[in-house]
């Protein structure tokens, strides 16, 4: 589903020694199947949100390939990759991007909707959308502008999002950094549950041990490399 090879990429720093450039990922390679869950942790600034962008098709790295549902994504054209994006991938951050003008029903029909206006998309599955209303206890605010929700609505609402149109691999960067400790476990139940029911991939950052407890794999990035991380 996601296979990254000899990945390396650096930021134009002329304070930085080698020539002016430090590899914030090295040659690393990584591979991750449609099902499968994988936790990504490391100190601040070794690189994972990095990775996650050059995993996602955000950020073109400077070296190494990246396949998403086996397409080498830096090698399709903008309408391909948009289209790839739009279908196959699934985004939840730490700062939830919920679109402010739509209601919680509309933000998370959203990619669903983009999707059903291009060709041949199926219609969305109503079943599934009354499953994750009512699993993410979403019905009683569904009509709410984001502005009217706690923290913890608007995340479950990003997370619904996310998963809604079924996405082959959802991408989570801090899914539950701006939660109280409670709330975190019960995000991240509900994210593997839902994650499992849609048969998706997910790459996750954390700084969050506990919350990196709940995926299949977790790895360390440390100076560019991929490690496995202690405990797993
Ligand atoms: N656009 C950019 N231009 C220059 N340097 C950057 C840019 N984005 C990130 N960096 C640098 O790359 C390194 C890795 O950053 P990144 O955000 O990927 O780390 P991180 O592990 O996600 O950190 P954190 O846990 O603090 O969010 C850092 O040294 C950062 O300063």
């Amino acid at each position: 589903m996601l296979k990254l090879q000899n990945v390396s990429h650096w930021f134009d720093d002329a304070s930085a020694p080698n020539d002016g450039q430090s590899k914030v990922l090295d040659n690393l390679s990584l591979t991750l199947n449609r099902g499968q869950s994988l936790a990504l942790m490391g100190t601040s600034g070794s690189g994972k949100s990095t990775l996650l962008q050059v995993a996602a098709g955000l950020e073109l790295p400077k070296q190494g390939r990246v396949e998403l549902a086996d397409l080498p994504i830096y090698e399709l054209t903008d309408d391909a990759l948009s289209a790839l994006r739009r279908e196959q991938l699934g985004f939840v951050f730490q700062q939830f991007n919920l679109l402010p003008g739509l209601s919680v029903i509309d933000n998370i029909l959203f990619q669903s909707r983009l999707n059903q206006g291009h060709q041949q998309h199926e219609a969305i599955d109503s079943h599934w959308l009354d499953h994750l209303m009512t699993t993410m206890a979403l019905h009683e605010v569904s009509h709410r502008l984001p502005e009217q929700l706690s923290g913890g609505q608007q995340q479950r609402v990003a997370i619904a999002r996310a998963v809604a149109h079924k996405p082959a691999i959802v991408f989570a960067d801090e899914p539950t950094g701006n939660l109280n400790d409670s709330l975190s476990h019960t995000v991240m139940e509900l994210l593997m549950m839902l994650s499992r029911e849609a048969n998706c991939a997910l790459l996750m950052v954390t700084h969050s041990a506990a919350m990196a407890g709940y995926t299949d794999r977790v790895l360390t990035l440390q100076s560019g490399k991929l490690e496995q991380a202690q405990n797993s």
